[in-house]
């Protein structure tokens, strides 16, 4: 069985509105268990709409998403999303927010501290398990919002943009280190970027959108073996295949929104 499947599926913003905008337009694809999915495209064209529905924190104005089978009809602890900014609660110390989705299902103090630490293990941020959010550097805080998620028992990780705010070590350190964890966990992650390298680094398979309105232009799997060494010919071939598949639809964007400057502008 396909983990998420997503049938036909179409966003509008502000149905019925001035301000309606046709965002997401009859997508379809499906995630197998496990997977590493990665979608990308041009800046505006529906990527992080299209992973907040499949979050089910929006619903979709046409067409079906399941998980599991099940249309998802809200958001759900089987599914994590994980933002560019961190969203750890920053009255609350590390090892509290990783624990918190495991307090809200009444998890009593010592076991859910068991849980969180055991997954703090994981990510390296053992011995920050009492220090709050802001003593942290970004890369931990992503860490940290990984081991949440990973602590809460979810299937499904939905990563929008997460390492686009970390310098370049930094983030080439979280993508080794969240494929390490993807690997280990065996958890299906759906990877939202707009950045080709980080796409080929990391994906299974990556679902290429058009400008806006997103419709599925490609999808394309990347079949080299990990970890994928950025300076290889191979790596530099698909990295070309991406560019040619994305070059019309990066142009597209810009002008789009140079007329909806132009637009705006004018008195
Ligand atoms: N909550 C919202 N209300 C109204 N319009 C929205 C909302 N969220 C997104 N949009 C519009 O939907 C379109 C797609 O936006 P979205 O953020 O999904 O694109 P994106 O591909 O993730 O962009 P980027 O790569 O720049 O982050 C844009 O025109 C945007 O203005």
């Amino acid at each position: 069985m396909h983990t998420i499947i997503c049938q036909n599926v179409s966003k509008v913003w502000g149905l019925d509105t001035p301000e309606e905008v046709l965002a997401i337009d009859r997508v379809s694809f499906s995630v197998e268990p496990g997977e590493f999915l990665v979608i990308i495209g041009p800046s505006g064209c529906g990527k992080s709409t299209l992973l907040s529905m499949i979050a089910g924190l929006e619903p979709p104005t046409a067409g079906k998403i399941l998980h599991d089978g099940e249309p998802i009809a809200g958001p759900s602890p089987q599914r994590s999303m994980i933002f560019q900014q961190s969203s750890l609660l920053p009255w609350m110390s590390v090892i509290d927010n990783v624990a918190f989705g495991l307090e809200l299902k009444g998890v009593n103090r010592k076991a859910r501290h068991q849980r969180a630490e055991h997954f703090l293990k994981e990510v390296g941020l053992r011995s920050f398990a009492h220090r709050y959010p802001h003593q942290l550097s970004g890369g931990m805080q992503q860490r940290a919002c990984i081991a949440r998620a990973l602590c809460l028992g979810t299937d499904v990780l939905l990563m929008d943009e997460p390492f686009a705010a970390l310098d370049v070590q930094t983030r080439y350190q979280m993508q080794k280190f969240l494929l390490d964890i993807w690997q280990a966990a065996g958890k299906t992650v759906v990877f939202v970027t707009h950045h080709i390298d980080e796409a080929i680094f990391l994906a299974d398979r990556v679902i290429i959108l058009t400008a806006r309105p997103g419709r599925l232009l490609e999808s394309v799997t990347i079949d080299m073996a990990r970890p994928r060494d950025v300076m290889s010919s191979e790596f530099e071939r698909h990295r070309n295949l991406f560019v040619e598949h994305m070059r019309s639809e990066v142009v597209r964007a810009f002008e789009e929104q140079e007329l909806v400057e132009m637009m705006d502008t004018r008195v």
